[in-house]
């Protein structure tokens, strides 16, 4: 796992400034593909909505002036009207409300959805996931980007779509009827004071999207401490760890709180700008419309005409204010959205980035096998070579220290090849090359087999299992079990099990489709585990089979039985192991010496 720390793009500072706008606009181009996409037509939906909301609200709001007439001339037929008119534009005020709301919902789902497939697009792609976890540590906690803050962004986006969308037609709206009322006096001093509570409210949040963005850096560090304990629960039990991991775990969370508090610190400035505007605003309205009454422009009209008036442009007026207010209040969601605008928008960047550098460097044999090709469909081309090395060297990354120098290697098929070396020599490295997870820093490597059944296949140093039944795991990573399978997979499938000597494991899943709801790595012996990865071996059937100490955790008779029934299937073995014992199934030794000196020898059979 990369080693976390605070790395806003690379190094910047996540700020209100230009790249903010650049990363929110890059998201929105994932979150709208198209002028005709679903997301679009339900964002007009939503205006739509909105727009008709708003023409309801706007006769709502005139009722109140409009009983101001009928009570003052003691109008009975019309007051009815009035009431029955009131009741049935409230009714359709809050079921465009709900409508609204529910289309903002949507919206958010959607968005989720389209926002996460896209970063899993270009996180599973040519093993960009390897290159961010593992040999990159700029971008921290990956995993909780694209589940939470991506979870976050959508919704907080969506809480604030339907007043953005609608707010450029009620501001030019209320500030026409408020010119018409008012003048320009009232719709000017409106807006000197919306662009004064920008100004402000901008100067306070900038300070809150940096600490937002640290926060949520924090809050995955957290979770990944409990997901690393959940994981590792049995070593940790017998450590007798509960003790230090609890203070590890109360350490993070501690970090987490005390930057949680900095960060309501920082907002309580920020609600106090909104409040403040808020109500200095509703105080406003009232200036605006006294000064035409003081003014003496309406000095001809009767009370009740002037009261009329008077609440008719109190309403104009007091919503264009409501309108900026609503707009101001949207300070907090908005400088949350900019955090993790600039959360998503570095690991955008970071993932885009490296699949681009992954594909330029990846040759058509190294692209992930081809997970629909059954194992018992023939190559077309078959070929004897897997391997080829010239002058190649490797060092660990960020290291100048060589593992291997200056090694050149063919590995043919029947020519197998055991790596030997000790501790720390580079023997994984050196199959992690060959596996196209590291560059080599000189030479070149090529392999000449394809990835999968009936070509190249690796059996890493810790057995993986992905959550599933027992088919599932035997025929990993082949996608699922093949169209035309039947029961002739299913006898191939427990043959291997059986000769992988895991019979017994058939009966606890009840069956090789039964779902199990455990962790194969809770459930599973190391050594049981390293036979089903031999069963796996055995029913996928590579022409070359990479092993890197997949027998360490067996005895030797089991050993030398696997490796028999591998040879007997017609395997090529390239392996990493420490027993004399692995020899009489190999052609050649690769003893690795340190510092990048290398013996091959090959190996007499007796
Ligand atoms: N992702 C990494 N980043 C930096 N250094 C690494 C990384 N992975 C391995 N190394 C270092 O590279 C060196 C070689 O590691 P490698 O895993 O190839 O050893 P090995 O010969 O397979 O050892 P072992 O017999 O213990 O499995 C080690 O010193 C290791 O610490």
């Amino acid at each position: 796992m990369a080693v976390p720390g605070f790395a806003a793009g690379a190094g910047a500072r996540p700020r209100l400034d230009l790249r903010l706008v650049q990363r929110f606009l890059r998201i929105q181009k994932v979150c709208f593909p198209s002028w005709s996409s679903q997301n679009v037509l339900m964002f007009l939906t939503l205006l739509c909505v909105t727009l008709l909301e708003q023409l309801v609200i706007y006769q709502v709001g005139l009722i109140p002036s409009q009983y101001y007439g009928v009570l003052g001339n003691k109008d009975l037929a019309g007051f009815k009207a009035l009431t029955f008119l009131a009741v049935v534009l409230i009714i359709l005020n809050s079921t465009l409300k709900s409508f609204d709301q529910f289309t903002c919902k949507l919206l958010y789902v959607s968005w989720r959805k389209d926002l996460t497939e896209h970063l899993h697009h270009l996180y599973f792609r040519a093993r960009v996931y390897y290159t961010l976890n593992v040999l990159q540590d700029d971008i921290d906690n990956p995993d909780q980007r694209i589940s939470q803050d991506v979870e976050r962004f959508c919704r907080q986006l969506s809480s604030m779509a339907s007043k953005l969308i609608i707010s450029p037609f009620t501001l030019t709206y209320y500030t026409y009827q408020c010119f018409k009322s008012t003048g320009w006096l009232g719709p000017v001093s409106i807006f000197g004071y919306f662009i004064l509570g920008t100004m402000v409210n901008k100067t306070l949040m900038g300070p809150i999207v940096t600490k937002l963005v640290q926060q949520e850096k924090l809050e995955g560090d957290f979770r990944f401490k409990h997901m690393q304990i959940r994981v590792n629960a049995e070593p940790a039990a017998f450590y007798r760890a509960g003790h230090v991991e609890h203070m590890r775990t109360d350490r993070r969370l501690q970090r987490l709180l005390h930057t949680q508090r900095e960060l309501m610190s920082k907002e309580l400035w920020l609600y106090i700008g909104i409040n403040t505007f808020d109500y200095l605003g509703s105080i406003l309205s009232y200036v605006v419309i006294a000064i035409p009454i003081f003014s003496g422009i309406y000095g001809d009209l009767s009370p009740t005409e002037l009261s009329t008036l008077v609440s008719k442009n109190a309403f104009v007026c007091i919503y264009l204010i409501n309108c900026f207010t609503q707009l101001i209040d949207l300070s907090t969601t908005f400088s949350d959205v900019a955090g993790y605008t600039h959360r998503i928008g570095e690991l955008q960047e970071a993932l885009l980035d490296m699949s681009q550098k992954s594909e330029d460097c990846e040759t058509p044999s190294e692209s992930e096998c081809d997970l629909n090709k059954a194992p018992e469909w023939p190559t077309a081309d078959p070929v004897d070579t897997a391997f080829l090395l010239e002058r190649v060297s490797i060092s660990a990354p960020s290291s100048d220290k060589p593992l291997v120098k200056d090694l050149t290697l063919k590995i043919c098929e029947g020519q197998s090849l055991l790596i030997t070396g000790n501790t720390g020599t580079g023997k994984t490295s050196l199959l992690r090359v060959l596996g196209g997870l590291w560059a080599s820093t000189k030479g070149s490597v090529q392999m000449l087999a394809d990835f999968g059944p009936h070509g190249v296949l690796f059996l890493p140093q810790k057995p993986f299992f992905t959550d599933g039944t027992l088919r599932e795991q035997v025929i990993y990573p082949l996608k699922e079990i093949y169209p035309d399978s039947g029961s002739t997979d299913d006898e191939r499938i427990m043959r291997f099990l059986e000769l992988a000597g895991l019979s017994s494991l058939v009966a606890r899943t009840e069956g090789l489709d039964q779902q199990v709801d455990w962790n194969w790595y809770d459930v599973l012996s190391p050594g049981e585990m390293q036979r089903l990865s031999f069963a796996r071996l055995f029913y996928l059937q590579p022409k070359y089979a990479v092993l890197d100490e997949a027998t360490s955790a067996l005895t030797e008779e089991v050993e030398s039985e696997l490796y028999r029934i591998g040879q007997q299937l017609g395997m090529t073995f390239i392996s990493v192991g420490h027993r004399p014992s692995l020899e009489k199934f190999h052609s050649w030794v690769l003893k690795l010496c340190g510092g990048g000196r290398w013996e091959l020898t090959r190996i007499k059979m007796e």
